[in-house]
């Protein structure tokens, strides 16, 4: 299966590195300074499953449809990551975005057909440093995908074969759409927490009614993903929180590292979507409000600065 990637960063160098490494047919979509990094070093990885330097196909222009597209933008770099692949979705293709959160769902599927937009999600640390290295950060490695609608089924099935040989185990869901509303639910909380607090989850712990407030955004965000029609599982919930409230724990979410790394945050497409789902649906999300309404205010003082 010719499979196409669309971004070399921390995701798609993660599991594109992985295939490639393993002999799959991937070619990489990147820009004009990733694509001079590959071409000089290839694909650098480091990981607790062993590292790898492989040179790879990359491109900075697409020509022709592929079998498979795996989007692994930003949500910021959303429209000109589906401008750039839209040459290689042909009527048979699939597109499995790998993006946290929901909404580029509704973007994909008016730009190329829900036909051929399957779900995914991944939980995993990784990050790319500036030369280029991907560095996964431990043994999470977690890559769930699957049909969004039954006439899907056998195509994502068909997909997920040619996935297996990367090594990192993808997993085939029955219902890809609540294990992306959980994950949603988790990150957001996460991300809230820690990016409002500026702290990680075990220096919030030592805040007074840290706890309390992690229990209450994590109970906010699961009446949101309730009321779209996936209530979070209680074994998902209990998880969740426990990870969100371990004391001594050094857990930050991406979301606070680029924060202070001074880089773009995806708040709109995780706080604000939310938040504004829970206020189309009526539900009070107080401490939701707050932790959109700091990004946001985050996110303009930024501008400020670098103008
Ligand atoms: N990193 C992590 O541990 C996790 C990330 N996620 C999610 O995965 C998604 C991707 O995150 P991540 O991999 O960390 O992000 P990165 O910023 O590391 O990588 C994104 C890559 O996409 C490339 N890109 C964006 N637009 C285009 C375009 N138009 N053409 C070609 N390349 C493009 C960027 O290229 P360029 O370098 O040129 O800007 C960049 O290298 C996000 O939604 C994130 O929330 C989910 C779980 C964990
Ligand atoms: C929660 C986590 C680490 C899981 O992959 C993540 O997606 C993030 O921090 O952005």
């Amino acid at each position: 299966m010719r499979l196409l990637i669309l971004g070399a960063g921390g995701i798609g160098g993660y599991y594109g590195g992985r295939l490639a490494a393993a002999g799959a047919d991937v070619t990489f979509l990147v820009r004009e300074r990733r694509g001079a990094q590959l071409a000089r070093d290839g694909l650098v990885l480091t990981s607790p499953y062993g590292d790898v330097t492989q040179p790879v196909a990359a491109v900075t222009a697409i020509d022709g449809p592929f079998d498979a597209v795996l989007l692994s933008c930003k949500a910021y770099d959303l429209d000109s990551a589906a401008e750039a692949i839209a040459p290689a979705v042909g009527p048979d293709t699939l597109v499995l975005p790998l993006l946290n959160g929901v909404r580029h769902l509704d973007v994909l599927d008016a730009r190329f057909g829900a036909e051929r937009v399957l779900g995914g999600s991944v939980h995993i640390m990784v990050t790319m440093a500036a030369d280029g290295t991907i560095r996964h950060l431990n043994k999470l490695q977690r890559f769930v995908m699957g049909a969004r609608s039954e006439p899907q089924r056998e195509a994502a099935a068909r997909l997920h074969a040619a996935l297996e040989p990367g090594g990192f185990k993808p997993e085939l869901s029955p219902d890809v759409m609540q294990d992306m509303w959980e994950k949603f639910t988790m990150l957001a909380t996460f991300a809230g927490l820690t990016c409002v607090m500026r702290a990680s989850v075990g220096q919030i712990m030592e805040a007074e009614e840290g706890a309390e407030i992690a229990a209450a955004l994590l109970a906010e965000c699961a009446s949101v993903a309730a009321a779209n029609g996936h209530p979070p599982r209680q074994p998902f919930l209990d998880q969740s929180l426990a990870m969100l409230t371990t004391k001594g724990s050094a857990a930050t979410a991406s979301m606070l590292r680029d924060v202070e790394n001074g880089f773009r945050t995806e708040h709109e497409h995780i706080l604000g979507d939310l938040r504004r789902r829970a206020r189309a649906a009526g539900l009070a999300t107080p401490v939701l409000a707050v932790a959109f309404a700091h990004m946001q205010a985050h996110a303009a003082r930024q501008a400020a600065e670098n103008a």
